[in-house]
């Protein structure tokens, strides 16, 4: 990856994170505030966050759903970065492995994937279409390491077992949710969306980017 390839900007899939961003009810919001002014410090706005790590685009970590689970800090870096395929499976309302099986995930170690769920920062949506227990098993067969959403959950939203996320965590597969992958066609990409250095934390929000592979032409 040659990041500083001009000819091919990086394209910005991550929700903007201020006060209308939607939160899990019940939840965190995020918000920010100049805890410090230009006038107060005579030098220098100083800003203060308090948010939920899982408002706006986000990385999870097995801690989320294992209290005996890895942290944020305690993940391999390489699951963020690299090559990602973006699959459109806006016709599915649940993502199992019979969906899978018709897809193009030949040597996908990132899969991205486009649901039915519009980009809407701003609103929580009322359902989604969730990952089913065979459906994150036969990913983590094929050797997945990350799978993103454009949604708040891989799982239903009212689940309490969760079973999506210890089945991917347990077969080591990294996770992030509310990509905004509307605009994106399907097809392979380069993927950056690398969590923050949060100790001891069960999740972090993430800048994602992508863009799209060279053609073999190189142009
Ligand atoms: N599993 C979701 C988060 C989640 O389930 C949640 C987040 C905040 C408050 C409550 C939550 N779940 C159950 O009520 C996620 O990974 O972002
Ligand atoms: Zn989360
Ligand atoms: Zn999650």
């Amino acid at each position: 990856m040659n990041v500083c390839d001009e000819s091919r900007p990086w394209i910005d899939i991550s929700q903007p994170l201020n006060e209308k961003t939607a939160h899990w009810p019940g939840d965190t919001p995020f918000s920010y505030e100049t805890a410090l002014t230009k006038e107060e410090t005579g030098s220098v706005n100083i800003g203060r966050m308090t948010t939920s790590l899982h408002s706006g685009t986000h990385a999870d970590a097995p801690f989320h759903v294992n209290d005996r689970g890895a942290g944020i800090l305690d993940l391999d870096l390489h699951a963020f970065l690299g090559l990602a395929r973006i699959v459109d499976v806006s016709n599915a309302s649940v993502l199992d492995e019979k969906l899978f099986r018709t897809l193009d995930l030949d040597g996908t170690a990132r899969l991205l994937l486009k649901t039915s769920v519009p980009n809407r920062p701003e609103r929580f949506p009322e359902a989604v279409p969730a990952l089913t227990e065979d459906g994150a098993l036969f990913l983590a067969e094929l050797g997945l390491k990350l799978l993103g959403v454009d949604v708040p959950s891989i799982d239903p939203l009212d689940s309490r077992e969760v079973q999506a996320h210890h089945t991917l965590f347990e077969t080591g597969t990294a996770v992030l949710e509310n990509l905004m992958l509307d605009d994106l066609p399907d097809g392979d990409y380069e993927l950056i969306a690398l969590p923050l250095p949060l100790q001891g934390a069960d999740g972090s929000p993430v800048r994602a980017v992508v863009r799209p592979l060279p053609n073999e032409k190189g142009d």
